[in-house]
């Protein structure tokens, strides 16, 4: 009732809302163009002829297409007094170290491969395993596969960065993926230096920090791929520096049943990889992101990680990389 009396009375205002406006232009008559007079040009004449008939004068030259916006653009630098710059407003992306972690079986290397394949500009660290190469897998490039007492050399030596205990396999990242580690260790050991032997720690994670920044100076991103407790050391190693991923399967179930398909662990040893996979879940808390790789769903994992990757360089704030 009430919106009808209001839906009338501006009807009733409407011609005096008209009132002095323009008319819109009138659609022209349809007639057929046989019948229609040819169209009339009227022309102002300096004659005392005034409005007369003329002959068609000939089109002007078509403007250059967008000359009227370069002619703006540069109207709007003349009006500002100073040139429009082509540098990118953005800061460049900054290279970043990317941690990926997770229980046994989620699929850690299946993500890396896939990661190493799609994207470029990305330094993946070599870890060393005592484990059996799996098939398909190329020693120096997914792992160094290495025997336990090599390992334990490597411990003795403070050569890992990290290291741990996998079920009843060790599994650490080397420090010495580039000579300068070696020779550092060469010098000390030749000049029986104490100095430099209490130093020597530092000096490894200093020599590894230096090639991680040489990478990284290169603009390469830095992959590092560890179980979760190699994920606690890195943590207080690197700190905020890394971004660290929990990689899950969507359920117990299904890692359950993909290990199984895996085929390389006994019946025995998979009670023991999910038993810890149980208790490796609760630590998701200490990771800065979790992605789900779900069965079948290995791309929209890798595409996840991606992401993170991408919104991490959109940061504006970025991470101080302290290593
Ligand atoms: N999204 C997925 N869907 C189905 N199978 C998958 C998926 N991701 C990985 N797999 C398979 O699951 C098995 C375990 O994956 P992978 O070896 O990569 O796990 P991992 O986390 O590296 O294990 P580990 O820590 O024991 O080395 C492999 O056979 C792999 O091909």
């Amino acid at each position: 009732m009430l919106l009808s009396r209001r839906f009338s009375c501006a009807l009733a205002r409407a011609p005096s809302i008209l009132r002095g406006r323009p008319l819109p232009p009138r659609a022209a008559p349809a007639v057929p163009s046989a019948s229609r007079p040819p169209p009339r040009r009227l022309m102002s004449s300096s004659s005392s002829a005034g409005w007369q008939h003329a002959s068609r004068p000939p089109p002007p030259p078509p403007p250059h297409p967008g000359a009227d916006k370069d002619q703006l653009f540069r109207g709007l630098e003349a009006a500002l007094g100073t040139t429009f710059s082509s540098e990118p407003l953005a800061p460049p992306p900054q290279p970043m170290i990317l941690v990926i972690s997770g229980p046994s079986g989620v699929g850690k290397d299946a993500v890396i491969k896939r990661l190493q394949e799609e994207r470029e500009g990305m330094h993946f660290v070599v870890t060393a395993t005592t484990r059996a190469m799996r098939p398909g897998e190329v020693d120096g490039k997914d792992y160094y596969f290495i025997t336990k007492e090599e390992f334990l050399t490597m411990i003795e030596r403070d050569e890992l960065l990290e290291y741990a205990l996998v079920y009843g396999e060790y599994k650490g990242i080397p420090k010495q993926q580039a000579e300068g580690l070696r020779i550092i260790i060469a010098l000390a050991r030749c000049l029986k230096e104490w100095s430099v032997y209490t130093n020597l720690k530092l000096l490894i994670h200093v020599t590894f920090g230096i090639q991680i920044r040489d990478y990284m100076a290169k603009g390469c991103d830095i992959v590092l791929r560890v179980d979760i407790q190699g994920a606690a050391t890195l943590r207080e190693i690197l700190g905020e520096s890394a971004v660290f991923i929990f990689l899950v399967a969507e359920s117990e179930e299904a890692l359950v049943k993909r290990l199984i398909h895996r085929k390389t662990e006994t019946s025995d040893m998979l009670l023991v990889r999910i038993a810890t996979a149980r208790e490796e879940v609760r630590r998701m808390q200490n990771f800065d992101y979790v992605v789900v790789n779900a069965e079948g769903k290995l791309e929209e994992a890798v595409k996840q990680v991606e992401s993170v990757i991408d919104a991490e360089k959109a940061k504006i704030h970025k991470r101080p990389v302290n290593i």
